[in-house]
């Protein structure tokens, strides 16, 4: 099985991953980690702390070569802000807890809860690890399923479709995808939003307020039959869902027409089926979003994520001091202000992870020339059904 962990506070000195699972002989290329992580940075509605990073992989162990051993791959990313923050983050000498002790806890955060839980005077030791910092981890994680996937075609892409009031008009969007460089500086794919989503984050930023949105992403060439209906732990829309929630501030998911659906009818949502000689079996439409009965059908997966608002403001809002439960306003601590773009790419990774995981659980886990194998058997299997699959670069 596919699995892993991370580790890291956001100022402390490193994030570290350790990824599990991740079959022998399989080539990766550095540069396209790094990539996501440079991705992950990006767009408008950041706030400094993008200016002192610059994430890179630093490989420790599982990989010999650029080529993977088949052994447990460590990755750690640095935290260049460390510099800054080491006389309070130092994990093992004496430090200053006290001049950058954090007690007025900040609503929407894991702040309060997280120090009554865990016993803590001090919120840092909460927000250290609750921060959205430890989702560069997972974009590490994700950028080495891409590498995996990518063998099997299998493309990911996302954009941003909602911000603060403006959204783009959905059945417009699903037949619309851009290409990486065509994607602005808030990931939208159209020019007229896009301009209009950069003035709504300014106006907010200017107000000291902060905004939410909606981001889609989607995954192509993934063949038909990832996941399976038979128990609750096998769905792979269940598996995505969770994966995405699990991103900091995502309130909820949706997958095709999504939430739409509670307004339609039976015969306006379900996808046709059809075949004919030269396609195979097909479908016109799209809108369940590739996953039927927990399983994916070989279209292309859609899910959407909204993300709340960034819960940090400048204009900050009414709370308490943990420890002497005086009324007081939240603290500051430095912020975006809107991380629609940023969350996009995350959301995009986290799907890596867990289509990888599926790829990996049918398909088999030792070797790359054994997984090619079983792939391509399944895919002739299905091809005698009816189905037909491009197979190109295999
Ligand atoms: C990419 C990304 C960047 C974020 N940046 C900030 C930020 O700068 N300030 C902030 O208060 N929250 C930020 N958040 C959201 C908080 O981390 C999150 O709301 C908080 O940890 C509470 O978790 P919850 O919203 O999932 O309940 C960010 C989230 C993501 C995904
Ligand atoms: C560091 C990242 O995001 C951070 C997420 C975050 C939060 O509270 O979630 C708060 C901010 O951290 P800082 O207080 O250091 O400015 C963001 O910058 C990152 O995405 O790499």
């Amino acid at each position: 099985m596919l699995r892993y962990l991370t580790s890291g506070e956001s100022h402390g000195q490193s994030l570290i991953t350790i990824i599990e699972g991740i079959p022998s002989n399989l080539n990766i290329d550095i540069d396209n980690i790094n990539g996501e992580l440079c991705r992950r940075q990006q767009g408008y509605g950041r706030g400094d702390r993008m200016k002192i990073e610059k994430d890179k992989v630093n490989i420790l162990s599982g990989m010999r070569g650029s080529t993977t051993i088949g052994s447990p791959i460590a990755i750690e990313i640095k935290n260049k802000d460390y510099e800054n923050w080491k006389e309070y983050m130092n994990p093992v000498e004496e430090i200053d807890k006290e001049s950058k002790c954090v007690s007025k806890v900040r609503p929407g955060h894991a702040d309060m809860v997280g120090s009554l839980k865990y016993d803590f005077k001090d919120v840092r030791n909460v927000l250290e690890r609750a921060s959205a910092r430890e989702t560069a981890a997972r974009v590490a994680v994700g950028g080495v399923c891409k590498e995996f996937l990518s063998k099997f075609d299998i493309d990911f892409t996302s954009h941003v479709i909602q911000i603060g009031n403006h959204k783009l008009n959905k059945s417009f969007e699903f037949d619309y995808i851009k290409k990486e460089s065509e994607i602005s500086q808030v990931r939208c794919v159209d020019k007229e939003y896009e301009n209009l989503f950069i003035d709504e984050i300014k106006k907010a930023k200017e107000e000291g307020d902060s905004l939410g949105g909606i981001f889609e992403v989607r995954i192509k060439n993934v063949v038909p039959g990832l996941g399976s209906y038979v128990h609750y732990d096998k769905k792979l829309d269940s598996e995505l869902s969770a994966h995405i929630m699990s991103i900091q501030a995502i309130k909820g998911v949706e997958f095709g027409l999504g939430f739409e659906m509670a307004s339609l009818k039976g015969s306006d949502i379900h996808d046709e089926i059809y075949y004919s000689k030269e396609r195979g079996i097909y479908k016109n439409t799209n809108r369940l979003g590739g996953i039927e009965g927990g399983m994916s059908t070989g279209e292309e997966i859609v899910i959407r994520g909204v993300m709340k608002p960034i819960p940090t403001l400048y204009k900050p809002l009414n709370s308490i001091d943990i420890n002497t439960l005086e009324n007081y306003k939240a603290s500051i601590e430095r912020s975006d202000n809107c991380a629609l773009p940023a969350a996009c790419v995350v959301a995009e990774n986290v799907c890596a992870f867990v289509i990888a995981k599926f790829f990996i659980e049918k398909f088999g886990q030792d070797n790359m020339k054994d997984i090619i194998k079983t792939y391509q058997n399944y895919l002739e299997r299905l091809s005698d059904r009816g189905w037909k699959m491009d197979t190109k670069s295999i």
